[in-house]
């Protein structure tokens, strides 16, 4: 993270496994920082927030869960500290073994009244509920006793707000360890656990919510190293990545000529939604190729565009690329979606072109077909394959037996492949090459619609073409352009609700973003 020197803003963008988290605090204990004082330091920050969210007024009786570890000690604080702004206060402590501190302050909370019990029944009436039972500790599953508490306290209709973690979520790959707890909201410690990012855990997650406490940057670094092996996007980072400001003195074709090929009879919205979602990118030239008979369809939706007629199979799709085309003129290419597997040909001529190459949709299915890794090996520039989890299984059978873990899932995929893969979800993950692995933290599922992946191909070819990025990390553009995408999606359904975002509509608000972004201070 060069681009930012700010501690929050660091802090923000870091993604940590529970390792690393475990090694970063250690450094700060090794250097003086009392274990208790830091933790009276969080709980201190946690029940202020808890206060804001849940005041006393609304939220009179609250159940506390304190587990054996310092995630039971981090529950135990905030159980005092509720008790003394006026809150009626009830532990829930099932294992009897605690950590030394987290035994200090369950004692010391029992000292002033609190009621701590062994047994859930005394805490059915909760009007909230902490969890506290595990945090980043936790590697067992959840059994007996405990996991049938965890069970009930999810059929119950009160807000459950986790402290650092789900209980019952592992903190790298957001499996749920036998059971786990289903949080209205979790407070995330210090830095971003790795389970906030994996599809798998979201339900459990519900708002997620970093309580920053102060992690020196330096102590940060010293153990992830830079660059960081897991990236947040966020808004000041794909700043950077925007070709924005244009030089005064430029022409359209330096600022990228990008090709798309797409489209069949049976699929045209796609070629229009991928030729849409390059207009945004603002691409200094777009041409796309399309079957001949496609042609006035998509001159009438992209008047800006050089429209390409194809010679068709009887069926309508691309029956091979044009001989006048020649793909050294782009300087990207983007190819996939809605071409049917009859646009072989199509593919087998782009996987040869000098530029770097977008695959999506069908264009993955037949790369699949030709067999993913020796054909991807064979390239000379930079490939792009965007595939979601079915296609991602296609491609990389191999790397497809880590999902549900999808980043590790990414990572060897693109390890195996030197390409850049960009694994479609509710958090959509990017890696290239082995190398780092960007994650886009928020998005909505109103996405989840059909061509809104079309519109994700035309905006990452577009912004793929730029020459002006092309010192830039591959993987930041394209992660740069899937937060774009993401941020769209987030801004439609704030406006229209998420069933109104049709990927027609998602285009018309890509713009938004990036003026949200560049007026940002
Ligand atoms: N260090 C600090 O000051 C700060 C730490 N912070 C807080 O500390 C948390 C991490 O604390 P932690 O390392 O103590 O681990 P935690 O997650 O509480 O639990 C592990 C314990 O649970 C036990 N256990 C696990 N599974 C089990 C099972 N199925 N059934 C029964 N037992 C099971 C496990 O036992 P074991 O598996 O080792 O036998 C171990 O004893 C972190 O999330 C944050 O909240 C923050 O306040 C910042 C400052
Ligand atoms: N639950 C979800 N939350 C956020 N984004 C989602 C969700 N489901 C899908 N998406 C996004 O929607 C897009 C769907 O793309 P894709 O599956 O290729 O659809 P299509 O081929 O119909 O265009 C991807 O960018 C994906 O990340
Ligand atoms: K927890």
């Amino acid at each position: 993270m060069a681009h930012t020197t700010n501690r929050q803003e660091q802090i923000e963008q870091v993604v940590v496994t529970a390792q690393q988290m475990r090694e970063i605090e250690g450094r700060i204990f090794e250097a003086g920082m009392p274990v208790a004082a830091l933790m009276e330091k969080v709980a201190g920050l946690i029940s202020l927030r808890l206060q804001a969210l849940f005041p006393l007024s609304h939220y009179h009786r609250v159940g506390v869960l304190v587990g054996p570890g310092h995630n039971g000690g981090d529950a135990a604080v905030v159980a005092r500290e509720l008790h003394l702004q006026g809150y009626e206060v009830l532990i829930y402590r099932p294992i009897a073994k605690l950590k030394e501190l987290t035994s200090g302050h369950t004692q010391y909370a029992a000292s002033l009244g609190i009621p701590v019990y062994e047994q859930i029944e005394p805490l059915q009436n909760c009007d909230l509920i902490i969890d506290g039972l595990f945090g980043f500790g936790q590697t067992r599953s959840l059994s007996g006793n405990l996991a049938d508490a965890v069970n009930r306290f999810n059929q119950g209709s009160q807000p459950i707000v986790s402290i650092d973690l789900p209980s019952g979520i592992h903190t790298d790959t957001g499996e749920v360890l036998g059971t786990a707890v289903r949080a209205t909201r979790t407070f995330c410690l210090g830095l971003w656990k790795l389970a906030f990012l994996q599809d798998q855990a979201l339900e459990y997650i519900g708002k997620a919510e970093l309580i920053d406490f102060g992690i020196p940057a330096q102590d940060v670094w010293a153990i992830l190293k830079q660059p960081a092996g897991l990236l947040r996007m966020s808004a000041t980072v794909a700043r950077n990545y925007l070709p924005l400001p244009r030089p005064a003195v430029t022409y359209k074709y330096k600022e990228g000529h990008l090709l798309l090929i797409c489209g069949s009879r049976r699929y045209a919205g796609g070629a229009i939604l991928t030729g849409l979602g390059a207009r945004a990118s603002g691409v200094g030239m777009l041409s796309m190729a399309v079957p001949e008979s496609l042609k006035p369809l998509l001159v009438s939706h992209l008047p800006e565009a050089l429209i390409i007629g194809c010679p068709e199979t009887p069926a309508g799709a691309i029956a091979h690329l044009p001989e006048a085309i020649d793909l050294e003129d782009y300087s990207a290419i983007a190819c996939g979606p809605g071409l049917t597997r009859e646009a072989k040909p199509v593919i087998e001529s782009v996987i040869e072109a000098q530029c770097p190459l977008v695959l999506d949709a069908d264009g993955l299915n037949i790369l699949a077909e030709l067999r993913t890794i020796p054909t991807l090996l064979r390239r000379k520039t930079p490939t792009v394959l965007t595939p979601h989890v079915g296609e991602f299984k296609r491609l990389f059978p191999d790397s497809a037996g880590l999902l549900p873990d999808r980043v590790s899932a990414v990572w060897k995929a693109s390890q195996l492949s030197r390409a850049v893969v960009l694994l479609k979800g509710a958090r959509t993950a990017i890696a290239h090459a082995g190398s780092s692995v960007w994650l886009i933290p928020e998005s909505t599922p109103a996405l989840a619609r059909g061509g809104s992946g079309d519109v994700l191909t035309g905006l990452i070819g577009g912004l793929v073409a730029y020459p002006s990025l092309s010192e830039q990390p591959l993987e930041a553009i394209v992660a740069t352009a899937a937060w774009w995408h993401a941020q769209a999606g987030i801004l439609a359904a704030q406006e229209r609700t998420e069933l109104g975002v049709d990927a027609f509509t998602l285009t018309q608000y890509l713009m938004q973003v990036v003026q949200k972004a560049t007026l940002m201070p």
